[in-house]
C-alpha cells in the first residue's frame, strides 16, 4: 500500500537513534497488541491488567482505548462505518508510532470490520501487530451492560450498535483468542499472563 498521500514533494527524514536504540534502551521489543471484541467483552479490562503486569516486569506499555480515543483525537467521529474505519486507521498510525518508539502498545477498540483491522496490520510490519480476539458470547456482553447501551439499543434508542443493528465480523487469522472455558471466562490476571506468556514467547520482554 502506498505511503503516499495528497501532500506532495515530502521526503523521510532520517535520525541517528532508530528504533533498535530505542529498544535496546527498554530492554523490549516495540509492537502493537490490538484487542477487539464487542463491547462488554473485557477489551478495556485485558488491557489494563495487561499494562499492569507489563510495569511490574520492568516493560513500558500504553493504552489506546477506543472510547478514550473519542474524548479527543477521534472526537470528530461517529459510529457510522467510514467513521469507524477512520477511527481505525488513526488509531493504527498512532499505535505504529508507540511500536517504533519501542513501546508495548495496548490497543483496545471494536474494530468490527475485518477489512479495517487487515489495513492496520498491513500499515506495520506484520510480525509487530499481535491480533487478540476477545471471543466472548454476545449473550455475556449483554447480560454485563456495565454502560447500560445494549439495553439502549434493543430499546432502539441507539441505532447502529454492534452486534445489535450493526455487524462484528470476527478475525480470521488473528494471533490470540481469549474465551470462556466450561462457560467461565477467565479472570482478567488469567486473561493477561495468557497474553504476557505470547509476548514473552515471542521474544518482545527482550531487547
Ligand atoms: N453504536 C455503537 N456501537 C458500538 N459502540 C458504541 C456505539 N455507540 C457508543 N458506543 C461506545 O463506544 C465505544 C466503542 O468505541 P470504539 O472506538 O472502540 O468503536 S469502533 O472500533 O470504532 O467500532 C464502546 O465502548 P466499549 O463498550 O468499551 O467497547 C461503547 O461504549
Ligand atoms: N475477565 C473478566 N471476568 C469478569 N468480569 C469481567 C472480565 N473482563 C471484563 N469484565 C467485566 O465486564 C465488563 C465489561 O468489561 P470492559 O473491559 O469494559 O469491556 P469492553 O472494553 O470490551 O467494553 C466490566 O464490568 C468488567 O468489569
Amino acid at each position: 500500500m502506498s505511503t503516499l498521500g495528497n501532500s506532495t514533494n515530502i521526503f523521510w527524514q532520517e535520525c541517528q537513534v532508530g528504533k533498535i536504540d530505542r529498544q535496546k534502551l527498554l530492554n523490549q521489543k516495540g509492537c502493537v497488541v490490538w484487542i477487539t471484541g464487542l463491547s462488554g467483552s473485557g477489551k478495556s479490562t485485558l488491557a489494563c491488567s495487561l499494562s499492569k503486569e507489563l510495569h511490574s516486569r520492568g516493560k513500558l506499555s500504553y493504552v489506546l482505548d477506543g472510547d478514550n480515543l473519542r474524548h479527543g483525537l477521534n472526537k470528530d467521529l461517529c459510529f457510522k462505518p467510514e467513521d469507524r474505519a477512520e477511527n481505525i486507521r488513526r488509531t493504527g498510525e498512532v499505535a505504529k508510532l508507540f511500536a517504533d518508539a519501542g513501546l508495548i502498545c495496548l490497543a483496545s477498540l471494536i474494530s468490527p470490520y475485518r477489512k479495517d483491522r487487515d489495513m492496520c496490520r498491513a500499515m506495520m510490519n506484520d510480525s509487530n501487530f499481535i491480533e487478540v480476539f476477545m471471543n466472548m458470547p454476545l449473550e455475556l456482553c449483554e447480560e454485563r451492560d456495565p454502560k447500560g447501551l445494549y439495553k439502549l439499543a434493543r430499546a432502539g434508542k441507539i441505532k447502529g450498535f454492534t452486534g445489535i443493528d450493526d455487524p462484528y465480523e470476527p478475525p480470521l487469522n488473528c494471533e490470540m483468542e481469549i474465551k470462556q472455558i466450561d462457560g467461565v471466562c477467565p479472570a482478567p490476571i488469567a486473561m493477561a499472563g495468557q497474553v504476557v506468556s505470547y509476548l514473552k514467547g515471542r521474544g518482545f520482554l527482550e531487547s
